[in-house]
């Protein structure tokens, strides 16, 4: 049975509320303003085919009351090719419509997209921790494509059927007033049916939109969680909420389709109504008022073309809801500004020459619930700092500032006495240089992830550069070298070759100050000694800070910062700490008890 905590989970995913928002439709249709000459060219070519199409019908009245009675061959043949004529201009018009429609469509989704990756890509760490991957994924890739249908085929589409429509009614008018009076007499019965469903159409398709929303989500989540889910052997667990998830979508789907299907046939019936009335109401005028058989089979023509498209209108309306919610949320997410904003007048630092200083830095990531207190020190270029503490003491949070990744909300940082919100971001990044826990590697080769920390760089200066690491000998050891793929996340290389490859990468940036958060906390202890040895070059001749658990890697530190609940508690060398005998001594004195009971 399906784990019922599991599957509440699922359904707290965001609610979308489906009300018609005309200020967010408006900015969304300003993605199409670039493309203006293209859709006046769309809609002459639109307008041709619908004036092709509609003459169709008054040609045919022509023959029936003209050319057919005389027997006149000549005009029947004129009348004929007019007829092949039209059809063409409405064929090839409709063809280039079409076609021209979707290349704007598309370019507006293109558009659109690429300014939601751009804004994502500007926008500051605080953003990241507050929205999950997946509901990132889904505003760029799920709510764009829902602005497909509106922009590839809809809003033609509508121009379309609203033209023919209005036209048909103006054309039935004009050849006789009182016969297209009579003809729209089921109107009221179809403006009951209209208002009667309305209601229960939307809010079907917006449950159904709701569970694939439920299905995507949890989807996303099974793939990303994969390993948790072997490693608890979940599968059987989660097949059957997948199952359930299905059949939500499937019910749901079957019921908003059952109460749609009413909307169809009620056209048609209106439809049907409106030709009897034509031929019952319409042979009794014949010869009377000027209605002829002719004017009777192009009513005929005229009232299905009428008809057919109000199904298609009214499905718009259902289109127009969904694009307006998606583009509540697109717009949303594009009204979000960077915390992190570069000064406008930014100071390039070439060389790092002095000294970093943390002064009186108070810092939370939400509200008032400040994690660094009051934190002050200074390390001098070259030195060797190390930062520990308990979980959660703020070490991390310490080196994210640095790296400006957030900024303090009380206090400065300063490097060579500059704040560090005057330097610019291009010299700050290539000043600090940062290795992970776990090293991010990208889709691509090896090579390809090297050359991220300098484009430029030749495979001689990668090769040295890895050779120097003690990278080489397993990259040549692969069957194409640097030219191996790694897939995303690096998937087929060991987190100890993954860290190594980091390094390298970081190795040809030649950042002036590291910063190493727990690098070979994840690793086996050969792979560990192999990577330490790597971080050990790295870290030479250069000003490094580095957070670790494993103490004895420290030890030779310059400067050793003990971070407790936020606060510095003690700062100083190894022996002086230890000479303290104060939270330092404990936590080395628990190492040391910790490895001798293993
Ligand atoms: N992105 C975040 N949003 C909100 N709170 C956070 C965030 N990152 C960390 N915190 C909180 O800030 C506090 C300090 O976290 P930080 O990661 O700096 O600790 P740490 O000393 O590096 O811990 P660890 O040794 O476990 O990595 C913790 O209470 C943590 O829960």
């Amino acid at each position: 049975m399906a784990d019922p905590v599991a599957k509440k989970q699922i359904f707290s995913q965001e609610e979308t509320n489906y009300e018609l928002k005309i200020p967010y439709l408006k900015r969304l249709f300003k993605f199409l303003l670039p493309y203006k000459k293209w859709l006046v060219l769309t809609l002459i070519f639109m307008f041709a085919a619908t004036v092709a199409d509609l003459v169709s019908p008054y040609l045919l009245k022509q023959a029936v009351d003209h050319y057919i009675p005389k027997k006149d061959f000549n005009g029947i043949l004129i009348i004929g090719a007019l007829l092949i004529l039209m059809l063409f201009v409405n064929k090839e018009c409709s063809k280039n419509k079409i076609r021209l429609a979707n290349r704007t469509g598309q370019m507006v989704l293109f558009d659109i997209r690429k300014a939601l990756f751009d804004h994502v890509q500007s926008l500051s760490f605080s953003f990241f921790d507050k929205n999950s991957t997946g509901r990132i994924i889904v505003r760029i890739v799920n709510d764009v494509n829902t602005l497909n249908n509106l922009f590839t085929n809809g809003i033609v589409n509508v121009i379309t059927d609203m033209s023919s429509l209005v036209l048909a009614a103006i054309i039935m008018f004009s050849i006789n007033p009182k016969l297209a009076m009579v003809t729209f007499a089921a109107l009221p019965i179809f403006l009951v049916v209209l208002f009667t469903t309305r209601n229960a159409i939307k809010r079907n398709w917006r449950a159904v939109r709701r569970k694939i929303a439920n299905l995507n989500a949890y989807i996303h989540e099974n793939i990303s969680g994969i390993r948790v889910i072997q490693a608890y052997v979940r599968q059987k667990v989660n097949r059957a909420i997948f199952k359930d998830v299905i059949d939500d979508v499937f019910l749901s789907w079957m019921k908003a389709v059952r109460i749609n299907g009413i909307f169809s046939p009620a056209v048609e019936v209106c439809s049907m109504i409106g030709t009897l009335i034509i031929y019952f109401y319409g042979v009794k005028l014949l010869k009377i008022n000027g209605v002829t058989v002719g004017t009777l089979i192009a009513f005929v023509s005229y009232l299905d073309r009428f008809w057919r498209p109000v199904v298609t209108l009214s499905n718009f309306y259902n289109q127009l809801l969904v694009a307006s919610a998606s583009s509540e949320r697109i717009f949303e997410v594009l009204s979000i500004q960077p915390e992190i904003k570069e000064d406008k007048n930014p100071v390039e630092i070439s060389t790092f020459r002095n000294s970093i200083e943390f002064k009186n830095v108070w810092f939370a990531y939400k509200d008032e619930e400040y994690v660094l207190k009051d934190v002050s020190f200074e390390i001098k270029k070259g030195m060797m700092v190390a930062l520990v503490g308990a979980t959660g003491s703020g070490k991390t949070t310490i080196v994210n500032l640095l790296a400006r990744f957030y900024d303090p909300q009380k206090g400065s940082i300063l490097i060579d006495g500059i704040d560090l919100k005057k330097i610019s971001f291009k010299s700050l990044r290539k000043l600090i240089g940062i290795v992970q826990q776990e090293p991010f590697l990208f889709s691509g080769s090896i090579l390809d992830n090297i050359l991220y920390g300098k484009p430029d760089a030749k495979l001689e200066e990668v090769i040295e550069v890895c050779n120097f690491l003690g990278a080489h000998d397993f990259i040549s050891q692969f069957e194409d070298g640097y030219f191996t793929q790694v897939n995303e996340r690096g998937n087929r290389l060991s987190t100890g070759q993954k860290q190594l490859i980091s390094l390298a990468r970081l190795l040809l940036q030649n950042p002036q100050i590291l910063i190493l958060d727990e690098a070979t906390a994840s690793l086996d202890t050969h792979s560990e000694l192999m990577v330490q040895n790597a971080l050990n070059k790295v870290m030479k001749d250069r000003t490094s800070i580095v957070i670790a658990h494993r103490l004895s890697t420290i030890k030779d530190a310059d400067l050793i910062i003990v971070m407790d609940k936020g606060k510095i508690a003690e700062m100083g060398t190894h022996e002086s700490l230890i000479r303290k005998k104060g939270i330092y001594y404990e936590l080395c004195a628990s190492q040391i008890r910790f490895v001798k009971a293993g």
